[in-house]
């Protein structure tokens, strides 16, 4: 290791939530023990924790992503660890998307009582989810289930079960795991009926463009599949002109195909009231992931996605 002692310990910028938190930590004693570098932790308060509106009514991108993107272009932080999902699609400038690490269960989870799948919930059940893109997709399903927004961190949603306010909460797995808490999860979610939200189950590690020092500290985190199969999702997601909390489902894999490696994208919009939605898949090589994701946009949006996202655009 080529670190001296006079190197000054590296400051990584988190959300304060527990989730946050813990996979800022997670992030930090991997490059600690990559490097040898000591990493310090900067809680960084972002206008997404500090209310509990629904997120789609806050307007405008970013709402967990600014504050540390702030943060990290004035110089407080060195670098930063944002859930991928939440980060815009557009480029920020002066920032680089240094590491995305391998990623966890990109499904989405049910938190049922009784232990209950969504198929064995009851007509009537309450299920809470804050999410557009979860809610319009478990209606399109025609379960009978009454859909309850809710937000709040992972905990506070898992206490609606427990409390009996709520037969079921559909989370990401994924935060789950980084929580410790995927003995809570009664039915991960087959991608079949509920594909995840673009990028889910993924970190992304941001620095500045002109921190070659940080940059390269970094690269050792970058999982080249993961960053494929996320980068063919937000590129489906931006020439869609959607957001993170519209109802567009996405997930990529790199699969084995007949002549090697492939991506394989799944992609959905889907009408907020559940009535109509739009599914289709394509692949491609491994190097044109963006143009994997620009195709399967494209099909969609020829197959009426655009109409069904109507306003939630
Ligand atoms: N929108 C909030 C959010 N952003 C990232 C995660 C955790 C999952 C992940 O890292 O992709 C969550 C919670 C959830 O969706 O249940």
């Amino acid at each position: 290791m080529n670190h001296t002692s006079t190197d000054r310990a590296l400051r990584l910028g988190t959300r304060a939530s527990r989730l946050a938190r813990g996979q800022s930590q997670q992030v930090a004693d991997l490059l600690c023990e990559l490097t040898g570098r000591a990493v310090e932790l900067v809680d960084i308060a972002t206008k997404g924790d500090a209310t509990t509106a629904p997120l789609h009514t806050l307007g405008g991108q970013g709402v967990f992503t600014s504050a540390l993107r702030e943060a990290l272009l004035d110089g407080q932080i060195d670098f930063a660890v944002h859930s991928l999902k939440d980060l815009p699609t557009a480029p920020a400038d002066g920032l680089t998307l240094a590491a995305i690490p391998e990623r966890v269960d990109p499904r989405d989870a049910l938190v049922a009582r009784d232990g209950l799948t969504l198929a064995e919930l009851p007509t009537g059940s309450r299920v809470g989810t804050g999410s557009l893109r979860r809610s319009a997709q478990i209606r399109a399903l025609g379960l009978g289930v009454e859909l309850v927004g809710m937000r709040g961190n992972v905990d506070t949603r898992l206490s609606k079960v427990t409390s009996g306010e709520l037969d079921a909460v559909v989370l990401a797995c994924a935060g789950l795991h980084r929580i410790g808490r995927s003995d809570a999860i009664t039915e991960a979610l087959d991608p079949i009926a509920i594909l995840p939200a673009p990028g889910q189950g993924a970190l992304a590690i941001e620095a500045r463009s002109d921190d070659p020092a940080t940059l390269d500290l970094l690269k050792p985190l970058d999982h080249h599949y993961s960053r494929i199969s996320v980068t063919a999702e937000r590129a489906l997601l931006a020439t869609l002109e959607a957001g993170c909390s519209s109802p567009v489902g996405a997930l990529a894999e790199v699969v084995e195909a007949e002549n090697g490696l492939e991506i394989s994208l799944r992609g959905s919009v889907t009408a907020i009231d559940g009535s109509d939605s739009v599914r289709l898949s394509a692949t491609g090589p491994l190097t044109d992931a963006v143009g994997v994701g620009e195709r399967l946009a494209r099909i969609l949006l020829d197959d009426g996605a655009a109409e069904l996202m109507g306003s939630s655009r």
